[in-house]
């Protein structure tokens, strides 16, 4: 389970402060798909960046599983498997290789980091382009290299940052169900996007931020039944006060 508790963080540019996050707080259960939706520019990366300890909020708190991340933040990265917006796939080694390099920076037995490729690389479909050197991929397969790779020590909660950006269609049903069994598994899966439709196609619940603050949470359900709009694009558009997160 993770906790956010009011973050704030404010970045120095030379034209002035930027608030990036302005007060969001939210709760990811375990079992869930929790989306963080929001326009480019609302604070969805600089929120997961601080969930997965890249960054220190100017102030407010994060638990994972309870633990504070301002004050064990090895612990919480041990809890967490992390897609992060930069990929960072190595391009010289093989999607194996790539898998197997988390693994031992996690401290995995050969053994064990043989395994969990094979189950990792099963569930995203992958088993063609295991052994292949990952430069010339396409970006889905850097995608699914890189979530391989975020899970290769099977953590318990996941965060994806835009998941599907840039993927197919085909590519990101596949992605969908990758995403549901995480979920049957028990995990806790926070995943970010800009894109309505797909955030309630997947998520059980819906946190929307907007310059910076969570203007409105819930099932999507709730959503409509809150903004009294039957539609949940129409209920997107009143909860950010534009329609500018319409727009893939
Ligand atoms: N390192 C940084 N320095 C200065 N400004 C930053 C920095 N990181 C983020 N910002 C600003 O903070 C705001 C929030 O950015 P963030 O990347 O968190 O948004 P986002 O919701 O993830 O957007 P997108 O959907 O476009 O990825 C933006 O105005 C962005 O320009």
């Amino acid at each position: 389970m993770i906790i956010a508790n009011d973050l704030h963080k404010a970045f120095k540019t030379r034209t002035g402060t930027v608030k990036a996050v302005d007060g969001v707080s939210f709760q990811a259960h375990d079992g869930q798909i929790t989306g963080l939706l929001g326009p480019n520019g609302a604070g969805k990366t600089t929120s997961l960046r601080m969930l997965y300890t890249l960054m220190q909020p100017d102030t407010g708190s994060i638990h994972v599983d309870g633990i504070d991340a301002s004050r064990d933040p090895t612990a919480v990265r041990r809890a967490l498997g992390v897609l992060p917006d930069a990929r960072g796939v190595y391009k010289r080694l093989t999607a194996r290789e790539n898998i197997a390099y988390f693994g031992q920076l996690h401290g995995l037995s050969g053994a064990d980091v043989a395994a969990r490729t094979a189950v990792l690389s099963r569930a995203l479909d992958m088993d063609d382009i295991l052994d292949r050197q990952t430069d010339g991929f396409s970006q889905g397969q850097r995608t699914k290299t890189a979530i391989a790779r975020a899970l290769v020590h099977d953590p318990k909660n996941v965060i994806l940052d835009e998941p599907t950006n840039g993927l197919d269609v085909m590519t990101t049903r596949a992605m969908r169900e990758f995403l549901f069994q995480l979920r049957a598994e028990g995990r806790c899966v926070i995943f970010s996007s800009h894109i309505m439709q797909e955030v309630a196609a997947l998520c059980d619940r819906i946190v929307i931020i907007a310059k910076g603050r969570v203007v409105a949470a819930g099932t999507a359900d709730e959503l409509r039944e809150r903004f009294a709009e039957s539609n949940l694009e129409d209920a997107f558009v009143k909860a950010i006060g534009s329609e500018e997160g319409l727009h893939a």
